[in-house]
C-alpha cells in the first residue's frame, strides 16, 4: 500500500518567491481507502498528487509502495502503480487518436513493449465491455477521434483509463470541476461504481464540500503545506458542511479561502 512519510516540498528555494509547498506530510492508505481532499489555495493538494504520481520529487520524506522506496522513480515508472484522472477534460487522453486506440494504450501501460500495440479482434471485445458499463454509447463509437468527444464523455473515457489495469492508487484531481451539474453527478457515479468494483484505493482532490463529505470513507484537510485533519469514517458519516467549515476554521485559524468552493 502506498505511504508518504515525512515528505516536504519547497519551491525556489533561498529566493524571494520560497514557497512552501508541502511540510512533513505523513499520509498511510488502507487497502481500498477512498480519501477526500479539501484545503485553501495554495494548500499543497496538486503538489501532494505530483509527488504521489512522479511528476515531481519530494525535497525531503519518502514516498513508499509496498514498503519500497519509489520517490525517485520517474512517472512512467510508476504509471503501472497510478492512475489519474485531471481536471481538465483534454488531458489523459490523446485527441487525435481513436477511443480504440486510448484504450489499447491504456491497456498496455505497465506492461512490456513488444506485446503488441494494435488492436486485436479479442482487445475490442474488452474494450467493448468495459466501455459498454460507462453506460453512454461510447462503446458504438470505438473508431470515433476522442477529440470529438464531449467534455463529460471525455472524462468517462479518461476514468476508464486510469483504471484499466486496477492501479494501486487512483488519483482524482478535482475531476468533475470542470463539467456541468449533469455530468458531473454521471462521473461522480462512474467513479464511485468503478472505485469499489474493483475495490481502488483512491485519493481525490475536491472543491465540493457536499461531495468531500458525502464520498469516500476518510477526508483530509489540508492547509499551508500540512495535513491538518485526517477524519475517519464514522465521524465523517455524520458531518456537515458547515461543521467542517468551523472545523478547519478551529484549527487553522482562519477561514477555508478556496475561490473555487462549492459548499453542496
Ligand atoms: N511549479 C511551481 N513553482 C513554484 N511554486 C509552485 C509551483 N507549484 C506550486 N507552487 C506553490 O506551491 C504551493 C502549493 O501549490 P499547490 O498547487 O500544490 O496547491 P493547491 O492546494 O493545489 O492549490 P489550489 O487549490 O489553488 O489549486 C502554492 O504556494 C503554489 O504557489
Amino acid at each position: 500500500m502506498l505511504e508518504l512519510v515525512k515528505v516536504s516540498k519547497l519551491f525556489n528555494p533561498g529566493t524571494p518567491d520560497e514557497k512552501v509547498a508541502l511540510m512533513s506530510i505523513n499520509l498511510k492508505f488502507n487497502p481500498g481507502d477512498f480519501v477526500t481532499v479539501i484545503g485553501s489555495n495554495g494548500a499543497g493538494k496538486s503538489t501532494l498528487m505530483n509527488i504521489i504520481s512522479g511528476v515531481m520529487n519530494p525535497d525531503m520524506g519518502e514516498v513508499l509502495m509496498e514498503g519500497h522506496e519509489i520517490q525517485q522513480l520517474p512517472e512512467h515508472r510508476r504509471s503501472r502503480w497510478v492512475g489519474r484522472v485531471f481536471q481538465d477534460p483534454m488531458a489523459g487522453t490523446a485527441p487525435r487518436m481513436s477511443i480504440e486506440e486510448n484504450l489499447a494504450m491504456a491497456y498496455m501501460r505497465g506492461k512490456k513493449r513488444g506485446l503488441g500495440w494494435g488492436v486485436n479482434a479479442a482487445k475490442r471485445v474488452l474494450f467493448r465491455e468495459q466501455l459498454q458499463r460507462l453506460g453512454i454509447g461510447l462503446e458504438n463509437r470505438l473508431n470515433a477521434k476522442v477529440g470529438l468527444l464531449s467534455g463529460g464523455e471525455r472524462q468517462a473515457l479518461s476514468l476508464l483509463m486510469a483504471t484499466f489495469t486496477k492501479p494501486q492508487i487512483l488519483l482524482l484531481d478535482e475531476h468533475t470541476a470542470a463539467l456541468d451539474p449533469a455530468r458531473a453527478e454521471l462521473i461522480t457515479r462512474l467513479t464511485e461504481e468503478i472505485v469499489s468494483e474493483l475495490k481502488l484505493t483512491t485519493l481525490m482532490v475536491t472543491h465540493n464540500m457536499e461531495q468531500a463529505i458525502r464520498l469516500g470513507n476518510r477526508l483530509v484537510m489540508m492547509d499551508k503545506g500540512r495535513i491538518i485533519l485526517d477524519i475517519p469514517e464514522e465521524r465523517k458519516r455524520s458531518l456537515t458542511v458547515s461543521q467542517l467549515l468551523g472545523e478547519f476554521e478551529r484549527i487553522s485559524g482562519h477561514q477555508l479561502s478556496d475561490d473555487r468552493i462549492v459548499l453542496g
